[in-house]
């Protein structure tokens, strides 16, 4: 059993950014614990209040925004951060090195049916002369990204993580309060024939988008020639897990409810670690027109059309929309 600090200490040439790593991951056990007692530690429901995004927060949404912003305020290492839930960008130490950006908990709005939720993380470099209250700082495309993970909150607590050298993922042993190696360089199958996307918006995709399901639920019998399954848990943290686990496809593309915003998901707090965790696995991940990591951001809350997972459907998906 090889606990996640020591894995890191052979994997990761640069210490600073293990700290952090470390670090953040007491914010997540915090979290876990808050989770594993629910209504106990009085954590379910709303907060009765909206987020920069006009989402109605729930309570844990600000618990755990909080406990992260805390945790990153006090290290060194980092310079500032960007949340989901913070309007603005929050500088910390000047003399930091890294900037983290997160959604604090994804998938929220299944907290109160019990059902699995997740923090997800991204980190990225800054200069020394980077201003970190400044949104302009953040503004680095998801090649950029020097790790990326997310915690899945489930039956078990898992930390899935990159750092640039394969995904790897972690199991946390609530008795000790430690991460130990589950799964060294997890690989996504390269072909599926399980989907994820939320069908109740299917009339509001692109016709190619439309076309592709419907051939998707044509089965063996349509063009793809398989019958396909398919899953929807409205928590991309579980869905994620699922396909780094045994393959599939998920998706959340733009769809014209809001027609100015290219997607719903976010790309600095979703879109990019979850592409860099899944291109690590040997996956894909893409906005069906480009990759994701190749976007420029132009605001941190920016969203992003999302298609990742085994590399010949997400290919399949862009063949649809070239
Ligand atoms: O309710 P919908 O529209 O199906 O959206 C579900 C998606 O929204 C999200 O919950 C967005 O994340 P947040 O909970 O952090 O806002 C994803 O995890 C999930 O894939
Ligand atoms: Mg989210
Ligand atoms: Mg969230």
């Amino acid at each position: 059993m090889q606990r996640l600090r020591t894995f890191l200490d052979h994997h990761c040439d640069d210490q600073a950014l293990v700290a952090v790593i470390d670090g953040l991951m007491v914010a997540c056990k915090d979290i876990a614990y808050r989770l594993h007692m629910g209504s106990l530690a009085g954590v379910l429901g709303s907060a009765e209040q909206e987020n920069v995004q006009g989402e109605c927060q729930k309570k844990l949404d600000v618990i755990s925004n909080d406990l992260i912003k805390y945790c990153l305020k006090g290290m060194p290492e980092v310079k500032g951060m960007a949340s989901e839930e913070e309007a603005d960008p929050v500088a910390c130490n000047p003399d930091g090195e890294f900037l983290v950006l997160f959604d604090p908990l994804d998938g929220s709005s299944n907290i109160d049916v019990n059902v699995t939720v997740g923090t997800i993380f991204s980190v990225l470099k800054a200069s020394a002369n980077d201003d970190a209250t400044h949104e302009s700082t953040y503004l680095q495309s998801g090649k950029q990204q020097v790790a990326a993970g997310y915690v899945l909150y489930g039956p078990s607590t898992l930390l899935v993580l990159t750092t640039g050298n394969g995904t790897h993922t972690f199991t946390l042993d609530p008795r000790v309060g430690e991460f130990f190696l589950q799964r060294e360089h997890v690989k996504v199958p390269a072909t599926t024939k399980e989907f994820a996307i939320n069908m109740s918006n299917q009339r509001f995709w692109l016709p190619q988008m439309q076309n592709y399901v419907a051939d998707l639920l044509a089965g063996e019998e349509g063009p793809l020639g398989k019958r396909y399954n398919m899953r929807w848990i409205a928590s991309m943290v579980a869905e994620i897990h699922r396909i780094l686990t045994r393959g599939g496809i998920f998706m959340y593309p733009y769809d014209s409810r809001e027609p100015q915003k290219p997607g719903k998901l976010r790309l600095m707090y979703e879109g990019n670690p979850m592409s860099m965790l899944i291109e690590q696995a040997g996956g894909k991940a893409s906005t069906a027109f480009e990759d994701i990591v190749a976007v420029e951001p132009t605001s941190i809350h920016q969203r992003v059309s999302v298609v990742m997972g085994s590399a010949d459907e997400v290919e399949t998906v862009i063949r649809y929309h070239a």
